[in-house]
């Protein structure tokens, strides 16, 4: 797998849409992005729901898109009995370039821990993909608590990836997600800065990009470019145009 710096931009549809509506959204996306240069200068991904992964690969070949397809979870073991569970070597025989580990609603809503996300950060880089490594503090507050408590996240996760491999880190602040504005740009600059201080993210050969989610959208990324590369979007790039006007400025920052 080769290393990138390249900065990234994506959206995850969670379990929003429909699936007429992932498909007309692709379409919708595909047609807007295709007056961005070919191949973009920035990675770009979607990660629908899924069971309209197959579909969107589909669209997504049909279109000959450099559009990375994502998916929002794995299992941590490539087969077995796991009633209703999804395999990573499946995600990648479908085309999907990159696995969301450990998101916040994962944690809360459905226990899972430190542990478990590494083992899945892991499953997804040994099927030759991305891990999307979802960090975060719980609650509003100093700097310095916030890194400390990423770091627990981040060190599992390190520990347990191939050291060559392409990780990307989403920084998002467990209060910022689902809220009407994200969190503020000294916030995250700092915290992310603390984390790529980190011995577990500097001193690892492959790239650790790291992203910023939680209320993102147009406007914020401007703010942000000096530290950050990209952005990991949600109900603020539901509309297509919106999604695209941030894309051009993740470009453009
Ligand atoms: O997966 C994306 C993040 O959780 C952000 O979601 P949100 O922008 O809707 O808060």
């Amino acid at each position: 797998m080769t290393t990138s710096n390249r900065r990234l931009i994506g959206l995850s549809s969670k379990m929003y849409f429909s699936l007429d509506k992932t498909s007309t959204y692709t379409s919708a996306l595909l047609t807007a992005l295709s007056s961005l240069p070919s191949p973009p200068p920035v990675d770009i991904f979607l990660i629908p729901d899924f069971v309209t992964l197959v579909p969107t690969a589909q669209q997504l070949r049909e279109a000959r898109s450099d559009v990375w397809l994502g998916a929002q979870d794995t299992h941590w073991e490539d087969h077995g009995a796991y009633t209703g569970e999804v395999s990573p070597t499946v995600l990648r025989d479908v085309g999907v370039k990159i696995v969301e580990v450990g998101h916040a609603e994962r944690r809360r809503l459905f226990g899972e821990d430190d542990d478990i996300t590494a083992k899945k950060a892991a499953a997804v880089a040994r099927n030759d993909m991305v891990p999307l490594v979802c960090i975060g503090e719980e609650t509003e507050g100093d700097v310095r608590v916030a890194v400390d408590e990423v770091q627990v996240q981040v060190d599992a996760v390190m520990a347990a990836v191939d050291a060559a491999a392409d990780v990307v880190l989403a920084y998002e602040p467990v209060w910022a997600i689902g809220a009407s504005q994200p969190a503020g740009e000294e916030h995250i600059l700092s915290v992310v800065a603390g984390i790529r201080n980190l011995d577990s993210v500097k001193n690892r050969p492959g790239s650790t990009r790291i992203v910023y989610g939680g209320s993102a959208g147009p406007g914020l990324f401007e703010r942000l470019s000096s530290g950050v590369d990209g952005l990991f979007l949600g109900r603020f790039g539901h509309d297509v145009a919106q999604f695209v006007r941030t894309v051009k400025e993740v470009i453009d920052a």
